[in-house]
């Protein structure tokens, strides 16, 4: 492999020796089994098998060791599990390099079909779990048992409760039972509480892992690296220099058979409150530094952020749900449910008292993209500022813009628009195309003193060539078999992002604020941008970042 390159079966070089012994969890070895729970449904064939392949394919499940079940009420076969799955495992085009993995990979999978609340399936459950590990000569205890609820959350009371009764590992003698739940979480604040207390009495914390799968992305584990081991972010990174920051998830399309689902939901509880908020992105972004990389210390500066944001105020605040969404037979007619929400939030304290956090997320809008921009404040003083067009008769027919100064108009940095130069801003590119991107003004080549917009530009296609990033639910699953917790939601956490959102959920829910419809495919309500200008987010008009091409 050339320089430069890097693989996910290298992730661990990318850490030092002595960082491996400080921080790495002991690496583990033994009977490993993963119970895949709600194996019938969407999740479990689009993301959690996959992943499974994967790591698998890698070689980062050895298959002296692994056994994978799935579990669920839909009566199957083993052979109908696998052929449900298989299609997601591999494409057309790594079908045939990838046939013999996953032939043996799909041999691992034993299906076991139960009720999610009886005792009867779990103990069956048990039992083919114990079978598998008596095969492998595993003294009891000592076998390693991860369960995946990739169910509704309101099944995890139980299942939890049967699987702490019938299927935990029998006693401690190196090994463990860890559970992975999904989000959302819980509905508000109290329903978070009340979940987690159900299944705190049930499980330690440190078995206890709630998945937030952008946690697992690639640039937003990239952030604390960013932020942290660059020493020219350190100055700038405050409310001395920033002046907004945005934090924008769309999507191209709509609820596409999930309506009933998301009806209960709305696009806060499905992304802002856990992806861009809680887990990952704004806490990242806003943390302060932690005083080392211990999963514990990262977690606690984020809580801090999470506890010092204020309550959100009902005018920075704009809903939308796009035109046909009411077309699914699953959402009622009247439901104000907000596919497209733009909040601001605020964080009192030293660093970024007055900054606005705009979260912006919508379904079935133009494109599909998540980023982080961060907007920084004009430059103070500026010589080369422009004026607008309009404002210097004669010259509005002319493209460019004009400074007066000292008794005279003199042609400035002029940009195809005629609008006022852009502020600099840093742009993470999340995805599609994970970049990262410094926009900047600079001089434009040639004889005149003109200024252009432009960038510095780190895309990672073109610098990692060859590289394939991981799937987050790969690495996160790896985290889980590790005891790694870092990339997971602690309970106080969760119950923080809660605090931030309920009172405007529940506002919600009794109409108190409305949605504004949109047409799908569009940016979402005009209104949202009104309220981004308000905040003090500025446009750079007539400038355009284009991933480069190879
Ligand atoms: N799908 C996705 O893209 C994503 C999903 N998630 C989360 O992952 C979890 C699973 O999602 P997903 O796979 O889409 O869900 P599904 O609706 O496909 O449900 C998964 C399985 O759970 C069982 N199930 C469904 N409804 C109920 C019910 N009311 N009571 C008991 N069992 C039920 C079904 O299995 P059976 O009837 O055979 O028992 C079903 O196959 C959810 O918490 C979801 O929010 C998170 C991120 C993305
Ligand atoms: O959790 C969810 O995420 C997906 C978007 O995930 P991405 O990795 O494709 O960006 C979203 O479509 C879904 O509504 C939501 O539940």
């Amino acid at each position: 492999m050339g320089s430069g390159q890097w693989h996910v079966e290298k992730r661990s070089t990318l850490r030092n020796d002595s960082f491996l012994k400080e921080y790495a969890p002991v690496s583990e070895t033994g009977s490993l089994a993963i119970i895949v729970l709600g194996a019938s449904g969407d999740l479990a064939k689009k993301k959690t098998f996959p992943a499974l392949f994967n790591l698998y394919h890698q070689g980062f499940l050895n298959p002296d060791e692994v056994h994978i079940f799935g579990y669920a009420r839909t009566k199957i076969s083993d052979e109908d599990l696998r052929d449900r799955i298989r299609g997601y495992l591999v494409d057309e085009k790594n079908a045939s390099e990838k046939a013999e993995a996953l032939s043996k990979f799909l041999q691992l999978i034993k299906y076991v079909s139960g009720p999610y609340d009886s005792e009867e399936g779990f103990k069956r459950l048990d039992k083919a779990i114990s079978e598998h590990e008596i095969s492998k000569k595993v003294s009891e205890g000592s076998s390693r048992r991860l369960f995946y609820l990739a169910l509704p959350p309101s099944v995890y009371p139980p299942v939890c409760k049967m699987i702490k009764e019938w299927c935990t590992n029998k006693s401690d003698l190196g090994g463990w039972t860890r559970i992975v739940v999904e989000k959302p979480f819980g509905k508000d604040l109290e329903s978070a509480e009340q979940l987690s207390s159900q299944i705190g009495k049930l499980f330690d914390e440190q078995q206890i892992y709630r998945i937030d799968h952008y946690l697992g992305k690639e640039l937003v584990q990239n952030m604390l690296v960013l932020r942290f081991a660059n020493r020219f972010f350190l100055p700038l990174w405050n409310r001395d220099n920033i002046d907004n920051v945005q934090i924008v998830f769309r999507e191209d399309f709509g609820t596409e058979g999930r309506g009933g689902y998301f009806d209960e939901y709305g696009i806060i509880r499905d992304i802002i409150q856990n992806h861009l908020l809680q887990a990952s992105v704004l806490c990242l972004v806003a943390m302060e530094k932690p005083i080392s990389l211990k999963p514990e210390h990262i977690r606690d500066e984020k809580v801090k952020v999470l506890q010092s944001v204020i309550p959100i105020k009902d005018e920075e605040v704009v809903l939308g749900q796009y035109e046909g969404y009411k077309d699914d037979p699953t959402v009622p007619n009247d439901s104000n449910t907000p596919t497209f929400a733009t909040t601001i939030l605020r964080i009192d304290n030293e660093r970024w008292e007055g900054v606005p956090f705009i979260l912006k997320a919508g379904k079935a809008m133009s494109s599909k993209k998540a980023d982080i921009r961060i907007q920084f404040k004009d430059v103070p003083g500026d010589i080369f500022k422009c004026m607008y067009l309009e404002q210097i008769e004669p010259f509005s027919h002319t493209k460019y813009m004009y400074r007066y100064q000292k008794n005279c108009w003199s042609k400035l940095s002029c940009n195809a628009t005629g609008q006022k130069q852009g502020r600099n801003e840093f742009v993470i590119r999340l995805q599609p195309s994970e970049a990262m991107y410094m926009k900047l003004t600079v001089k434009q080549p040639g004889l005149e003193m003109q200024t252009v917009q432009s960038e510095l530009d780190l895309s990672y296609k073109q610098r990692y060539q060859g590289v394939s990033i991981p799937e987050a639910y790969e690495r996160l699953i790896l985290d889980t078999i590790k005891g790694d917790q870092q990339h997971f939601v602690r309970r106080d956490e969760l119950k923080a992002a809660w605090e931030i959102f309920t009172p405007l959920l529940h506002r919600i829910e009794k109409g108190e604020v409305k949605s504004i419809p949109y047409k799908a495919g569009s940016r979402g309500p005009a209104e949202a941008d009104q309220l981004l200008k308000k905040a003090g987010y500025l446009q750079t008009h007539g400038y355009i970042w284009i991933p480069p091409t190879l």
